[in-house]
């Protein structure tokens, strides 16, 4: 049992820190890496821009960006609120990948302002990890940092989560010995991870995905969708089923929360035999795992306290590792489907239903992913 006052004091003045690289103990060293020697370094970046991946810590650096409108499963709790989450992606970044990282949150839930921003503040890093920025302004804001930056960009929330849901779903499906294509699949919750999600379980091959947002199930029958859910609504739920949660979860094999959100037992109940419930909202699943596990054959969260962490720590770390080491100029989908593939390659041997992705503390998974991230962004002609 975790206290209170252990988990404020884990946090206590932060979770990071600046370390030196430069010896800075006499006036050689001062002179070396500040007034003059500096000098020189500057002049040869002004003269070559490019220099200053290698005579700065920028190549390397990961700016984890949010405006604190969807922070895990809390909601809209604003910038300050957001810091701590933010500090523990970036603490996350150094420990599983050893990259540095920055928290930064904006004062601001404008696109324009978000966009222009990051522009702004281009010279000073090397990737951007979009976090926790709400549907629908995510998509739009994604699409056009990828458009302004010539450097990796990602909204974690859509496909750090994706990489790992795919995975997670072929390890659930390699232990129950049942291709992937046949799975009726309902997704709770129409935001940046739900249709991210959605997305690459299409395009793996499930035909079968059936999305609800917090009004029911997103179909062409719906007159209040905007534009993002409405052309979901086109390329799922392809037995136009209408209604709510009750209608979708009716015989299907699995169930992914990202909805922040509760599901009631009842309806889990009605799920297909050997169901497979990933309650995955955080810091709250869905349904508790042990409720989960009254109807479910497999059963994970988001959570760290329990067996099957589905969490997008397994892909963030070594998705930004690879390809920055490939000097990638963007993530492509090939990025991610090898993501994918490396984050279950790691565990395919110790599959069981307790184990089906490894876990985060593994430390195989982000060199793993970072090696076939890289490889993946160098087969796409994305580097240099
Ligand atoms: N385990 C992991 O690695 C990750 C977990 N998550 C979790 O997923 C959740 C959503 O995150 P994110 O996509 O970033 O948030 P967004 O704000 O982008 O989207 C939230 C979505 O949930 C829908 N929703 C809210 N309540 C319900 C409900 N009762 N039933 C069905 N849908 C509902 C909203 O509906 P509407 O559109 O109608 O408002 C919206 O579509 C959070 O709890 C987060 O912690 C997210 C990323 C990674
Ligand atoms: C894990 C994560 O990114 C989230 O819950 O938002
Ligand atoms: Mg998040």
């Amino acid at each position: 049992m975790i206290t209170d006052e252990e988990i404020f004091d884990g946090h206590l003045g932060g979770k990071l820190s600046v370390e030196l690289t430069a010896p800075l103990q006499t006036q050689r060293d001062l002179s070396i890496a500040y007034t003059p020697g500096v000098a020189q370094v500057s002049r040869a970046i002004a003269a070559d821009p490019a220099l200053v991946h290698r005579y700065t810590w920028t190549g390397r650096l990961v700016a984890v960006v949010s405006d604190g409108s969807a922070v895990l499963g809390l909601g809209d709790i604003g910038p300050r609120a957001s810091l701590p989450v933010m500090e523990g992606k970036a603490a996350l970044f150094k420990k599983f990948a050893g990259l540095n990282s920055i928290p930064i949150v904006l004062d601001t839930k404008d696109p324009d302002e978000i966009v222009e921003t990051l522009i702004r503040l281009r010279p000073s890093f090397g990737a951007v990890n979009l976090e926790d920025i709400s549907a629908p302004r995510c998509f739009e804001i994604e699409r056009r940092v990828i458009e302004a930056l010539d450097c990796p960009v990602m909204h974690d929330d859509q496909h750090g989560t994706a990489i790992v849901v795919l995975a997670a779903l072929n390890g659930a499906v390699a232990v129950q010995g049942r291709p992937i294509e046949g799975l009726r699949v309902v997704v709770s919750g129409a935001g940046a991870a739900g249709v991210a999600c959605t997305d690459i379980m299409l395009a793996a091959g499930v035909a079968d995905v059936t999305v609800l947002d917090s009004k029911g199930i997103i179909s062409a029958a719906r007159a209040d969708l905007n534009t993002v859910k409405a052309e979901l609504a086109q390329r799922s739920n392809p037995r136009g089923l209408v209604g709510g949660a009750a209608e979708a979860l009716a015989g299907a094999d699995v169930f992914i929360g990202l909805s922040a959100g509760v599901i009631a037992e009842e309806l889990i109940a009605t799920m297909a035999p050997d169901a497979i419930v990933f309650a995955m909202s955080n810091p709250d699943p869905e349904i508790r795992p042990e409720v989960a596990h009254k109807y479910a054959a497999i059963v994970a969260t988001g959570r760290s306290d329990f067996p099957n962490q589905i969490n997008n720590v397994l892909a963030f770390p070594g998705v930004f590792k690879g390809a920055l080491d490939a000097g990638a100029r963007r993530i492509t989908e090939g990025m991610k489907i090898a993501a994918a593939e490396a984050i279950l390659d790691v565990a395919r041997d110790e599959l069981a239903v307790d184990k089906i992705v490894p876990s985060p503390l593994d430390p195989r998974v982000a060199p793993a992913v970072a090696e076939a991230v890289a490889t993946a962004a160098r087969a796409a002609g994305v580097v240099g």
